[in-house]
C-alpha cells in the first residue's frame, strides 16, 4: 500500500465520524451564511510570483515539525510579511491540522485562504466553504477522473476555486481534460514522498498559458522560488521552511520580495548571488 493509500484509509475514516456528527445540510446552511469568498485569480495572477504560505504541524516524510499552539497568529504573520494566499492543512493524522485551524485563520487573516487536505467528496467541499476556506486541494493521484471532473465543477459552484494538484505528465493531461484553471505540481510523489525539485520545469511547458503554475513542497528559500519562477512558476507554496525557520514572518518578506520582480525571472542575476 503506498503512503497516499494509508492516508486516503485515515481520512475517509475521520470523515464518516464527521459525516456523523455533522448532516450535509447543516454544513450547507454555515456555508451560506458564510462571507463571499476572496478573488483568488487576483492573489495569484499578476506578473509577481505569489507566495502561499502554509501552516503545517507535521508531515508524513518528517514527523513533527513544529507546535503552532496559535496558527492564527502564524497566518497573521505570513500576512503581515506580505504572503498572498494562507495554505492551512486540515488533515489531522498525519498532517496534525483540523477544520478549527481553518476557522481560526479565517477568523484573523483577509487574504485567500487554501484548505489543504485529501477531498474526496463533495462533503469537504462544503466544509470548505463552512469554514472560510476559498480555494481547495484536489489531488489528481488520489480521484479517478470521474470523481475529479465532478469535484472540480461542484467546487466552481460553490464559489471554491479549485487547486488541482499533479506530479506526473499523465496527471497534468487528466487536470487539464478535467477543465482545471489553477494547477500545482508537487515536486513530491506522495506515493514514496520523495522530492524531486525538477519535476515543475518538466511539466510546466506541458501547461497552456492562461492556467495558473504553482510550483509547491521543497522551497528553502528565494533561490528555490527564483528557480522555480524560471521555469514559469506563477507562485509557490512553502510550508516547511517557513514552519521550521526562527522567524516565518522575514522569511515571507524574502520570499515575495524575490517574487516582486518580474524581471528577475529571466535574467541570471539572481542566481549568480547564491
Ligand atoms: O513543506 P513544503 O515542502 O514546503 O511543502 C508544502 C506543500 O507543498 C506540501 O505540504 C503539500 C503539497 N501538496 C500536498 C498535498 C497534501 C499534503 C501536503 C502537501
Amino acid at each position: 500500500m503506498s503512503v497516499l493509500d494509508e492516508i486516503l484509509d485515515g481520512v475517509r475514516a475521520d470523515l464518516a465520524d464527521r459525516q456523523r456528527d455533522v448532516s450535509l445540510t447543516e454544513l450547507q446552511e454555515r456555508a451560506q451564511r458564510a462571507p463571499a469568498t476572496k478573488d483568488v485569480y487576483a492573489a495569484l495572477g499578476g506578473d509577481k510570483v505569489s507566495v502561499i504560505a502554509e501552516v503545517k504541524r507535521s508531515s508524513p516524510s518528517k514527523g513533527a515539525l513544529a507546535a503552532i499552539a496559535d496558527p492564527a497568529a502564524l497566518a497573521s504573520d505570513y500576512e503581515a510579511g506580505g504572503a498572498h494566499v494562507i495554505s492551512v492543512l486540515t488533515e489531522r493524522r498525519r498532517f496534525g491540522g483540523s477544520l478549527e485551524d481553518l476557522a481560526a485563520v479565517r477568523a484573523a487573516v483577509d487574504i485567500p485562504i487554501l484548505r489543504k487536505d485529501f477531498v474526496v467528496t463533495s462533503y469537504q467541499l462544503w466544509e470548505a466553504r463552512a469554514y472560510g476556506a476559498d480555494l481547495a486541494l484536489l489531488i489528481v493521484a488520489a480521484l479517478d477522473q470521474n470523481a475529479l471532473i465532478s469535484l472540480i465543477e461542484r467546487a466552481e459552484s460553490i464559489g471554491l476555486a479549485p487547486l488541482v494538484e499533479v506530479h506526473t505528465e499523465e496527471e497534468l493531461d487528466r487536470a487539464l481534460d478535467a477543465g482545471a484553471r489553477i494547477i500545482g505540481v508537487n515536486a513530491r510523489d506522495l506515493k514514496t514522498l520523495e522530492v524531486d525539485r525538477d519535476v515543475f520545469a518538466r511539466l510546466a511547458p506541458k501547461i497552456p498559458d492562461g492556467v495558473i503554475k504553482i510550483a509547491e513542497s521543497g522551497v528553502r528559500g528565494p533561490h528555490d522560488l527564483l528557480a522555480y519562477a524560471r521555469a514559469g512558476a506563477d507562485a509557490v507554496l512553502v510550508g516547511e521552511s517557513l514552519v521550521t525557520g526562527k522567524d516565518p514572518r522575514a522569511a515571507v518578506v524574502d520570499l515575495v520580495t524575490a517574487g516582486a520582480h518580474p524581471a528577475s525571472r529571466f535574467d541570471n542575476g539572481p542566481e549568480r548571488q547564491q
